[in-house]
C-alpha cells in the first residue's frame, strides 16, 4: 500500500521549498485536461494558492473535451487559468511539416513550452512540470516541449500507480475514466503508440530499473524477452531526454 497521504504533504512541501529557492512566489504550468496535469495543479493549487496561474492550450489538433475537462478541474479547485490557442503558430508552420503527425505533434508540445515560459516571464513565475515516472523512463514527451520545466512533483511517480493519488485528490471522474492521450492528433492514445499497457510496462520497469533485475532473472519472473528488449531499448535509447547538452572539453594548451 502506497502513503499517498503522506505522499501529497510532502510534494506541497517539495514545490513550496523548492519555489521558494529561486526567490519567485508563482508557479506557471500546462492545463490538458489530462491526468498528469490536474495532479500537479492540484498539489499547486495547495501550495501556492492564487500564486498558480494554469494556462490552456488549444490547437486545431487537440479535442473539444480535453478543453472542457481542464476547466472542469479549474471550477472544482478554483484555479485561475486563462486560454491561449496555439493553432495560429502550427498553422503557420505546418506546410514546412509534410502532413507528418508525429512532426506536427512534437512541433505543438514545443510551441505550448514556448508559450508557458512567456507567460512565466510575465507572470514571474516558475514553469511547473507533469511528466510521471513512466514517460521520462520510456522517453514519452517531446523533448524542450512538455518536458521542459524547472520542478517536477510527480516524476518519481508511474503512471499506473498515479491514478489511486489522483483520486485521492479529487481528479473529477471525467479525467480519472478515460485513457492517457498526448492529444497531439485526433485519437492519439499513449497506449497504444506505446504498443503495452502503463501496468504491463511499469510492472516490468519497476523490476528492470528500480529493483536492476537482469534479463535473466525478468524472463525467471514471467516476463517476454521480446517485451523485455524492446522496454530495454526505448529507455535507452530515449535517456538523452533528460540529459543537459554536451559540451566539448577543451585542452586549451
Ligand atoms: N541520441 C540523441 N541524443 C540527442 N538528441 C537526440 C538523440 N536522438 C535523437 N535526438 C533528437 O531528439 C529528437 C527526437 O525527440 P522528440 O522531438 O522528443 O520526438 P520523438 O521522441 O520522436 O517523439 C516524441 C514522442 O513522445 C510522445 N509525446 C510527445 C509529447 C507529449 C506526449 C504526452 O504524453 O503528452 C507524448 C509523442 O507522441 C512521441 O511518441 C530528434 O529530432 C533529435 O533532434
Ligand atoms: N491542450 C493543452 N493545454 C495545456 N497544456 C497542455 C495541453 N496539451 C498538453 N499539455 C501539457 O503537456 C503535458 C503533457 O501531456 P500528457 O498527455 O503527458 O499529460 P496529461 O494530459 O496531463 O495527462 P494524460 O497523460 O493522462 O493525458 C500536460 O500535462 C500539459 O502540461
Ligand atoms: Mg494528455
Amino acid at each position: 500500500m502506497i502513503d499517498w497521504k503522506n505522499i501529497k504533504l510532502d510534494l506541497i512541501k517539495f514545490l513550496k521549498d523548492e519555489v521558494e529557492k529561486t526567490g519567485l512566489k508563482k508557479v506557471t504550468m500546462g492545463l490538458s485536461g489530462g491526468l498528469d496535469s490536474a495532479v500537479v495543479a492540484i498539489l499547486c493549487k495547495e501550495a501556492f494558492g492564487d500564486n498558480l496561474n494554469c494556462v490552456l492550450m488549444p490547437s486545431q489538433f487537440s479535442s473539444q473535451s480535453s478543453t472542457d475537462h481542464a476547466i472542469e478541474v479549474c471550477e472544482k479547485f478554483n484555479i485561475k487559468y486563462e486560454i491561449i490557442s496555439i493553432e495560429p503558430m502550427v498553422s503557420g508552420f505546418i506546410k514546412n511539416m509534410d502532413e507528418d503527425r508525429l512532426r506536427i505533434g512534437n512541433f505543438s508540445a514545443r510551441m505550448r513550452m514556448s508559450v508557458l515560459y512567456d507567460v512565466s516571464s510575465r507572470e514571474k513565475s516558475i514553469v511547473v512540470g507533469t511528466s510521471n515516472k513512466s514517460e521520462i523512463l520510456l522517453g514519452y514527451g517531446t523533448i524542450f516541449g512538455d518536458i521542459a520545466c524547472a520542478i517536477n512533483p510527480i516524476g518519481q511517480i508511474y503512471k499506473s500507480d498515479e491514478f489511486e493519488f489522483a483520486r485521492l485528490l479529487g481528479v473529477p471522474e471525467s479525467i480519472l475514466n478515460k485513457a492517457p492521450s498526448a492529444d497531439l492528433w485526433e485519437g492519439q492514445s499513449d497506449e497504444e503508440e506505446l504498443g503495452h499497457s502503463y501496468k504491463e510496462m511499469d510492472d516490468l520497469l519497476k523490476a528492470m530499473i528500480d529493483e536492476k533485475k537482469s534479463k535473466e532473472e525478468l524472463i525467471n519472473l514471467g516476463f517476454e524477452e521480446e517485451f523485455i528488449n524492446k522496454i530495454d531499448y526505448r529507455v535507452k535509447s530515449n535517456a538523452f531526454k533528460g540529459k543537459l547538452p554536451v559540451i566539448a572539453n577543451i585542452r586549451w594548451n
